[in-house]
């Protein structure tokens, strides 16, 4: 870990939230939790509860509507009591539903997990079986197995875990093999682990979301399935109650006597229903994506708190001006600050440096200023942004969108991630132009050619039909500038634009942006942790910390009289050539002593 990184991180919410708390969280599936819970608990104690036998018939008592006194919810064709009935016969239904999607879980995981990681013909094969197994409609499968194997419940219960195999293996599959050329997963292999090893420590545990989402939501499925095939008399036989078999010797009384088919149908229907909505609970908890709700489609504009206090604009002749913007995640009931009181301006022409360790919250300021936090979990919390007079945060969700490339761009660090794969460059730096112009195709097409020009892009009208992977890193990075470029904005966000690349290219993107913004007087507020990059740069800097700023001046005067400690450990670090071992001796003083100051 590097020096710089080891300085306290940004203060946290104290409680700690747990999976149970995050299930909670969802009402759904607290509902199908406490459904299941009490259906589970009932089933549990049936042979202690005082309920008639079952299998007793009594013909004299023959249908016997619902509250009847001794049998709450009535007699069947034979007398039987269908209180009793429907809860041993839910306890055969529930286990044999868990038992086969435990059987077909482990089964097809295996062979997901194996096909996905050794590839090649192993995984033609192992495919291909499935996709028989696969060709077949299901229920007809499961019908044929049970008329090969003979009726019965043990019987129904493999074939319904067999055609539910292939649903397994196919998703296991699919995750395995984004795994199974992962960096970590090949650091592993070359660590002397066997195949074995790998598969159970590295791609295992990172499968088995996918497992447990996968029977969570299949469980009721198969619930269904067992009841179908018993409903048919291939399943459970008589006299043994279960809700397929309760249903299907029910039919015949439907006009007369529907109870006795009502009451196990409402039952597969609570059964399924509450297995469902907490499968999806599951998936939610388990994945730590859907947990933050990164997943969850963002709002189109940060939240904004509806009590924020927004400042007035402080900077004269500003083009951007921040006010003590408070910008924090939601996590629970909870909102985590990660920036906090930050005020910032930038002048046009005039280029503002952001600096700070990483995390310390200098994208999430920047990201702020246009609304472009992700929502959930992001939440602005107090403070104002103005571009020019007009206060960002207050705008009308559609006019804020209209500014976003028009008077303010951005240019993000890695360009591989904002590149559009599937598409030439070209095609998308017109789709930027005709986001906010209204031009001809043709002349769209010369504009962007004409754009990646600009930005240093050679044979720009052969490249403009490109793929994003076929450029390299630093021309990416110029295509990332041309659409920002592309409708001539007042501002310019860089976030860490040259991270990704190597010190010439950078010298050259550093050099690009540098020309663009001296010749179309653009105001540049530049993020990095360089302060190389700042001194050489910026006309201004601010420092940032812990989601703070802690120092801000004319880049100079910062360099030649730091007043932060913070801030003189930062140029500490910046490496002079042919000082190398001074370099070290005075960054490992600093980290050392920790409070150390910078021998100037
Ligand atoms: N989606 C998110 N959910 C929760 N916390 C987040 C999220 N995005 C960022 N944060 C937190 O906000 C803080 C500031 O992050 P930010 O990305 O602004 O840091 P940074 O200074 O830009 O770092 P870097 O230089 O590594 O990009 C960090 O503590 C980070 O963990």
């Amino acid at each position: 870990m590097s020096a710089l990184a080891a300085s306290p991180a940004p203060r946290r919410g104290s409680g700690r939230i747990t999976s149970w708390h995050l299930l909670l969280n969802n009402r759904l599936a607290t509902g199908g939790l406490v459904l299941l819970g009490l259906i589970l608990l009932l089933i549990v104690l049936v042979p202690i509860l005082p309920l008639p036998d079952p299998d007793a018939t009594a013909p004299v008592n023959r249908l016997q509507p619902v509250l009847t006194a001794g049998h709450l919810l009535g007699t069947d064709q034979l007398g039987r009591d269908i209180l009793s009935r429907l809860l041993w016969g839910t306890r055969v239904s529930i286990a044999v539903g868990f038992a086969a999607t435990l059987i077909a879980a482990g089964i097809g995981s295996a062979i997901g997990i194996i096909a996905g990681y050794a590839g090649g013909r192993t995984d033609n094969a192992m495919m291909r079986g499935i996709d028989m197994l696969m060709a077949f409609p299901y229920i007809l499968l499961a019908l044929a197995i049970v008329a090969a194997l003979g009726p019965g419940l043990m019987n129904a219960l493999y074939a319904i875990a067999l055609v539910n195999i292939p649903f397994f293996a196919r998703n296991v599959r699919g995750v395995t093999l984004g795994y199974a050329h992962s960096e970590f997963v090949d650091a592993a292999r070359l660590s002397g682990k066997g195949h074995l090893s790998v598969i159970l420590t590295e791609v295992l545990p990172n499968v088995m979301p996918v497992i447990v989402i996968t029977m969570s939501t299949t469980a009721g499925w198969m619930i269904l399935e067992t009841a179908g095939l018993s409903f048919l008399g291939l399943g459970a036989q008589p006299p043994q109650a279960d809700l397929g078999s309760m249903l299907g010797e029910g039919r015949a009384q439907l006009f007369t006597a529907p109870h006795v088919s009502v009451v196990p149908g409402a039952m597969i229907f609570l059964i399924v229903i509450s297995l469902n909505v907490l499968g999806d609970g599951i998936r939610d908890v388990l994945d730590p994506r859907l947990r933050s709700g990164a997943l969850a489609r963002p709002a189109p504009v940060t939240e904004v708190a509806p009590d924020r206090t927004a400042p007035a604009n402080t900077a004269e002749g500003a083009c951007l001006a921040i006010e003590k913007l408070e910008t924090g995640f939601r996590r629970g009931k909870e909102i985590i600050p990660a920036v906090r009181d930050v005020s910032l301006h930038v002048k046009p022409g005039e280029c503002l440096g952001l600096i700070g360790e990483s995390g310390s919250g200098k994208s999430v300021t920047a990201l702020s200023v246009m609304g472009l936090v992700a929502s959930p979990p992001g939440v602005i919390r107090n403070g104002a942004v103005y571009l020019g007079n007009d206060d960002v945060l207050s705008m009308p969700e559609t006019r804020l969108i209209a500014k976003r490339g028009s008077r303010l761009a951005y240019v993000f660090q890695d360009p591989l991630t904002t590149l559009h794969p599937m598409y030439p460059v070209g095609r998308q730096v017109e789709e930027a132009i005709a986001a906010h112009q209204q031009v001809r195709a043709a002349e769209r097409r010369e504009k962007a050619v004409a754009l990646l020009e600009k930005v240093g892009i050679p044979d720009a009208r052969e490249r403009s039909v490109h793929y994003p992977h076929q450029l390299s890193g630093g021309q990416r990075q110029r295509v990332g500038i041309a659409m920002a470029l592309a409708n001539d904005p007042e501002i310019i966000i860089a976030d860490e634009p040259t991270t990704a690349l190597d010190v010439t290219v950078q010298a050259r993107i550093l050099e690009l942006l540098r020309d663009l913004q001296r010749e179309q007087g653009m105001a540049l507020l530049f993020i990095t942790h360089d302060f190389g990059i700042v001194s050489e740069f910026c006309d201004r800097v601010a420092v940032m910390k812990d989601g703070e700023i802690v120092e801000t001046g004319k880049t100079r005067e910062v360099l030649a009289n730091p007043q932060h400690p913070y801030t003189k450990r930062l140029i500490a670090c910046v490496p002079e050539l042919g000082t190398g071992e001074r370099f070290l001796d005075r960054v490992a003083g600093l980290f050392a002593g920790g409070k150390a100051e910078v021998a100037q």
